[in-house]
């Protein structure tokens, strides 16, 4: 088996979710269609509910910055004449959250609506989210070793804690000291690491991130965090150049801290 020796330094392990802790197959054939079959119907229950009209909001405002973009979609202010114009916002809605999700766009808006429309899946027990076998036990052993283990993912910290409170292996969610999301900063952008060190109140060279993406392994290493690159089943392949620059893992258990036995 391969082994990568975890730096001295090293005290903070900070992990992704999508094809790191979890299949990809699981967010792209389970969470994802969900969003795309039920978000009109979501809509039209909850429009009047103040949480939904800040998602709704939130939609707005990011569909104003995109609309340079091909193919953008509009969402207009209901102007609160009848059902026929409110019908026409809710399509606009549903257009614009399918429009970002055909491009897998990681935007705030998008990731906290699909956050509150997952919880009502989890919390009725019809979705379990997966965890790939080797993550929960290396977890508790780096948690015994000593190690703080955060999540930064693009999905919300809400749907981050859904996922941790609603595994196949029951609720793991006191494996996890703390989350991060994209209201720190994009996740290929060296200045997230910075102000996640800052908030956990480490140095960056005090965190070993481990992610299935290239782009956010630069972006982390930029920051003098240290880097691993996950290689899980299903994840996007790497070129030979990625292959030969980045420490890659293809489980948890390839991970040796040097403090555990
Ligand atoms: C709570 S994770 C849900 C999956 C998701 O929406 C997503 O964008 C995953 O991105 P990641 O940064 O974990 O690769
Ligand atoms: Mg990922």
């Amino acid at each position: 088996m391969v082994v990568l020796s975890v730096p001295a330094e090293v005290t903070v392990i900070l992990l992704d979710i999508e094809g790191t802790t979890t299949p990809i197959a699981f967010v792209k054939d389970i969470l994802f269609p969900y969003i795309k079959e039920n978000v009109k119907e979501y809509l039209q229950t909850h429009w009047e509910e103040e949480e939904c009209q800040q998602d709704v909001n939130l939609l707005r405002k990011q569909a104003e910055e995109d609309s340079h973009l091909d193919g953008a979609v509009p969402i207009p202010a209901a102007s609160g004449n009848g059902a026929d114009d409110l019908q026409r916002v809710i399509q606009a809605v549903v257009d614009n959250v399918c429009w970002q999700m055909s491009l897998d766009r990681k935007t705030t808006a998008l990731k906290q609506l699909q956050g509150h429309m997952w919880r009502a899946a989890f919390k009725a027990g019809s979705m379990k989210a997966e965890f790939f076998e080797d993550v929960i036990p290396a977890v508790r052993k780096w948690r015994e070793a000593g190690m703080k283990v955060y999540i930064y993912s693009s999905g919300s910290v809400e749907a981050q804690k859904l996922l941790f409170g609603h595994s196949t292996e029951g609720d793991i969610h006191e494996l996890v000291d703390g989350h991060f999301d994209t209201k720190i900063g994009h996740k290929v952008e060296s200045e997230s690491y910075r102000k996640i060190a800052s908030s956990i109140g480490c140095s960056t060279n005090n965190i070993l991130f481990l992610t299935d993406v290239t782009r956010e392994a630069s972006a982390a290493e930029e920051a003098d965090v240290h880097v691993a690159v996950v290689v899980r089943p299903g994840n996007a392949g790497l070129t030979d150049d990625e292959k030969t620059y980045f420490s890659l893992i293809t489980s948890f258990s390839e991970l040796y801290l040097p403090s555990s036995t």
